[in-house]
């Protein structure tokens, strides 16, 4: 499990988290929701162990993040941040080994074709990864935080993701997430940053809802997802339906021309 306790992170003397406590469990899906700037890629730095918080805790398996050393830490999580800058011409293949070399896995029992088909990239292996869309990108950067969790481990792991389908077609952004749901099978827990609500509400078994750095709501999926929760959230009408095939949540949100702001005023 990944544990946050009582995250309280400050950037320039500003708090920017408050109080945040959390818990990942291996077979979960959890995805953080919010506006621009509540504070979701703050709280991923911090899970992820990019940044530390003066006030608060995160602990992998029980053992503290501070403990682990890099390859260690490597060894039980794996993460795609939001944007990844490259300072060399490397092909889209090396930056998918590049997972491999994270983990210090030179004879893996898998092959990297078998990621990158995984993740319609196997197509383009020898193409430079400066010149990929920024979809193609993505999905070459997802496969290599694929590729590092990718072989079966007995012990508890971790897969953090950061806005990883914001540049994806919808095709290739149900894929993913459907990719992740084959990984909760193999004792993985995986956190996802996203914006697109629908997304969250057809695949996420838990959610958190985030607003300048608090939690608005926190558990699971039809608890969190309602009409007030996502209007406190996002300062925005948003109509929660059934969707017609799965059952599932439906995010509707209201056009800006319908009595927004009779909306805003009467909630
Ligand atoms: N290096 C920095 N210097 C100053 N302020 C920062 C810095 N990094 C983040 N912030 C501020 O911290 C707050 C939280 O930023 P964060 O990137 O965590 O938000 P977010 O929820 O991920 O937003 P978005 O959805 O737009 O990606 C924002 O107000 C942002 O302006």
């Amino acid at each position: 499990m990944i544990k946050a306790d009582n995250i309280n992170f400050w950037i320039k003397n500003r708090r920017v988290l408050e109080n945040i406590y959390l818990q990942l469990n291996v077979g979960e899906l959890k995805v953080v929701l919010g506006p621009n700037g509540a504070g979701k890629s703050s709280l991923f730095k911090i899970l992820s162990g990019e940044a530390t918080c003066k006030l608060g805790a995160v602990a992998y398996n029980g053992r503290n993040l501070q403990q682990y050393n890099a390859a260690h830490l490597a060894m039980v999580r794996s993460v795609m941040p939001q944007s990844s800058q490259l300072s060399f011409p490397f092909f889209a293949k090396e930056v998918v080994e590049m997972g491999l070399m994270n983990i210090n896995n030179h004879n893996p029992t898998y092959s990297i074709q078998e990621v990158m088909l995984q993740t319609n990239t196997w197509h383009l292996k020898n193409q430079l990864y400066g010149n990929l869309s920024g979809g193609e990108k993505q999905r070459v950067q997802f496969s290599r935080a694929l590729v590092q969790i990718w072989e079966e481990k007995p012990y508890p792991r971790y897969l953090l993701l950061d806005e990883p389908t914001s540049s994806m077609d919808i095709s290739q952004q149900h894929q993913l997430l459907h990719l992740l749901l084959g990984l909760k099978k193999r004792n993985i827990g995986i956190l996802v940053i996203l914006h697109d609500l629908n997304l969250a509400a057809l695949y996420a078994d838990s959610l958190i809802l985030l607003k300048e750095g608090k939690v608005i709501a926190n558990g699971v999926k039809d608890e969190v997802l309602t009409a007030e929760n996502l209007f406190q959230t996002f300062d925005y009408p948003i109509e929660v339906l059934r969707h017609p095939v799965t059952g599932k949540p439906l995010i509707a949100p209201q056009p800006v021309h319908t009595n927004f702001q009779q909306t805003i005023k009467s909630a």
